[in-house]
């Protein structure tokens, strides 16, 4: 390994980021009350071109009237290939208040688009003396953003997390389908008689979470689009959990709670974890790297693997 330490990503809980468009106002005070650790306020997709400007006003209301509680308070910006983000930079940093804590940068493409919204951001903030520096989020949802996922995680000592945005990404990657996440009907395969449907995002999650990890930036799945199918839902988010993300997108309240448990280690796992950890100390006392565990080899690189299980429980436990 490098003799660099992996750097740790932000230590707050990410578990499940929970949108709304800022055009429904109606909405912010349930999803304030929600469960969720991240409120994202849409000025993107889920805005009409006409309503840009309506929800801009009322996300800056937002920031001064509704409580968000202990929530990480992120607004998606529109992108840079739209005549609006530079507007919503500015109207956003002039007029939001401290509540504001992340820009969420949508669509992508290479490091130096991180560096446009950085140029503009800092100006904005010295320009108004705002004390709480912004920090970003990106979603990797273009061929491009996927092509350059490392630079775009080394782009800017802002970024916190970053997201891959399934709707886009298969839009801008040719790919026969209108599926947004999940298994997809005709990525299947057969053998002797037995049909399997392996996983289409496989390469897409694991490129982010090994840019993430890199640059200690916490790597976290974007929409799964039936909201009414939750157990594909939670397959597909047990997934990207396995993969080492830390949490997804709530594009509906219902799934919510369905991330939050998916992405807080079960007692069992936890407990487990804490076994290894005590069996390698013990192993460690009488001079040895590796011992066996319930028949299982365990060593010093398990002592890491049970670390990560119970730091991410204690990180939402102190929540
Ligand atoms: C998906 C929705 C349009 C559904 O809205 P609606 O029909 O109003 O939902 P329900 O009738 O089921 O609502 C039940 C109750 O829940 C409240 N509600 C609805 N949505 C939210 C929400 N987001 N947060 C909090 N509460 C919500 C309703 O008011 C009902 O409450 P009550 O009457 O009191 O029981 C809608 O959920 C929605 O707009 N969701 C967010 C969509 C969004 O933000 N999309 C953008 C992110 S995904 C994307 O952009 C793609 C990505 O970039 C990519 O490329 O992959
Ligand atoms: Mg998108």
């Amino acid at each position: 390994m490098s003799f660099r330490p992996q750097p740790s990503p932000p230590a707050r809980p990410n578990r499940s980021q929970l949108f709304g468009p800022g055009s429904r106002s109606e909405l912010f005070e349930k999803m304030a009350a929600s469960a969720a650790d991240v409120i994202n306020l849409d000025l993107e997709d889920s805005v009409a071109p006409d309503d840009k400007d309506k929800a801009r006003a009322n996300i800056i209301a937002a920031t001064h009237e509704v409580d968000w509680g202990d929530k990480y308070f992120s607004v998606r910006i529109n992108g840079l290939d739209t005549p609006h983000w530079y507007r919503d930079v500015v109207d956003l940093l002039e007029n939001a208040s401290d509540r504001l804590d992340q820009i969420m940068i949508p669509m992508v493409g290479c490091g130096e688009d991180i560096y446009a919204v950085d140029a503009l951001v800092t100006a904005v903030e010295r320009a108004k003396g705002r004390t709480k520096p912004i920090s970003f989020e990106v979603i990797i949802e273009t061929a491009a953003g996927l092509a350059h996922v490392e630079e775009i995680a080394a782009a800017s000592p802002r970024l916190q997390a970053m997201s891959l945005g399934y709707a886009d990404f298969a839009a801008s990657m040719g790919m026969a389908t209108t599926g947004i996440g999940g298994t997809q009907a005709n990525y299947y395969m057969i053998h002797e008689g037995q049909t399997d449907y392996p996983d289409p995002w496989h390469y897409a999650v694991s490129a982010i979470v090994a840019a993430c990890r890199t640059h200690g930036v916490l790597p976290v799945d974007g929409p799964f689009g039936d909201f009414s199918d939750e157990d594909a839902y939670i397959a597909h988010a047990r997934r990207v959990a396995t993969l080492g993300m830390v949490g997804k997108w709530a594009i509906h309240p219902k799934q919510v709670k369905l991330a939050n448990e998916v992405f807080s280690p079960s007692e069992e796992a936890v407990a487990e974890a804490r076994e290894i950890l005590a069996a390698m100390e013990e192993a460690k006392a009488k001079g040895l790297g590796a011992t066996t565990w319930k028949g299982k080899l365990i060593d010093i690189a398990s002592m890491k693997q049970a670390e990560v299980i119970v730091r991410q429980a204690e990180l939402i436990a102190g929540r």
